[in-house]
């Protein structure tokens, strides 16, 4: 094997694009998942019968109106921890350009990506190829870049300057994902009857990871996956979807896709707003599938409080009847665990569950 192939396909580098190039009719046994984690895919799945929330944003800065839109939100993170919405001020040109730069960054040869790869979580720009960093063995069928993304005067310099668009159009797009994400929180904190500026200065001093995932086509998609079982630890995640592919579990532990609605952005909790609501809301917990088709590409923008800053139940939700459920965690706790355990399999905010609530 030439010695550029040795560095792509290796144990821990093995890149997805790379593998579906290559034609083999059959995935590596690494990424063949134990029977019990296969995903069931075709009409059994049985999801037409769920209606997953979709909200439009517009409203939120309607002072009459307002009110509705942050109920539809209560009942949204109440049952799913999950929501789509449109209308969210993000314009189509900005999410395009950002979508085309990124197809063009993964299309690269893999030389010219391969210098990005690193299996440290601090790396503020990582390109990485598969699950490696934990005691889990499976592999999954992905290749994505991650980068810190604000302050984004900060850290832009060092995102991939090939293609020369990249760094501006992805930036842009980083950017407005900030803005929305800072409205999100503030109608999720009313939503819990909290003041709207809640979380401001965490939110104004803390940190956003955009991470663009890309599935290439799989050419065995039953018994493989793009990303495995997991909820995100930050505070909310923003996605962007090219097409199908997203699942998340609803509350009788199904299974459920995602449906893909042009223009609209995905809103998932994540572990800082259930530990914040005191379990009022739960994080949701979602997996990726993949398909023998076509490519698809995700931009799943992590927002979280600083990475020192500790969370725990908001005082005003705590009380004799509800008690605090969960124990303070920062984002350097989650770094430190993912460190040494398998995420794949449990979920960071389990540990941090008070055993006798
Ligand atoms: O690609 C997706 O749809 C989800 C990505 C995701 O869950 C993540 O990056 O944390
Ligand atoms: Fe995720």
């Amino acid at each position: 094997m030439e010695e550029t192939n040795k560095s792509v396909v290796n144990d821990y580098f093995t890149s997805a694009m790379e593998l579906t190039e290559s034609g083999d009719p059959h995935v590596p046994t690494r990424y063949i998942l134990p029977p019990s984690q296969r995903p069931m895919l075709g009409p059994s799945i049985g999801t037409s019968t769920i209606n997953l929330p979709v909200i439009d944003l517009s409203f939120l800065h309607d002072p009459l109106l307002r009110l509705c839109v942050i109920h539809e939100i209560e009942l949204a993170c109440k049952g799913f921890g999950f929501f789509q919405v449109i209308n969210h001020g993000i314009s189509s040109a900005v999410v395009k350009d950002a979508q085309d730069s990124a197809t063009r960054f993964f299309d690269l040869p893999a030389d010219e990506k391969m210098h990005l790869v690193s299996d440290n979580f601090q790396e503020p720009v990582r390109y990485g190829t598969s699950i490696n960093h934990s005691t889990d063995r499976v592999h999954y069928w992905r290749d994505f870049i991650k980068h810190y993304s604000h302050p984004l005067s900060n850290w832009i310099n060092l995102w991939p300057s090939n293609p020369p668009c990249y760094k501006e159009k992805v930036g842009k797009y980083a950017e407005a994902t900030h803005v929305l994400h800072k409205q999100l929180i503030e109608a999720i904190s009313e939503s819990l009857g909290l003041e709207k500026n809640y979380l401001q200065e965490e939110i104004e001093e803390g940190s956003q990871v955009m991470a663009v995932n890309c599935y290439p086509a799989c050419p065995e998609p039953e018994i493989a996956l793009g990303m495995p079982p997991h909820s995100d630890y930050g505070s909310l995640t923003i996605l962007l979807q090219s097409s199908e592919g997203l699942q998340i579990k609803d509350c009788n532990n199904n299974w459920v896709c995602v449906p893909y609605i042009e223009g609209a952005l995905i809103v998932q909790l994540g572990d800082q707003v259930e530990v914040m609501s005191n379990g009022i809301y739960k994080s949701v917990v979602h997996r990726v599938t993949v398909n023998k088709d076509y490519k698809r590409l995700s931009f799943a923008s992590l927002h979280s409080l600083p990475m020192h800053k500790k969370i725990s139940p908001a005082t005003q939700l705590v009380n004799e009847n509800k008690p605090a459920a969960y124990g303070e965690f920062s984002f350097n706790d989650f770094l430190d665990y993912i460190s040494r355990n398998d995420i794949t399999q449990k979920r960071f905010i389990d540990t941090l569950r008070k055993k006798n609530l």
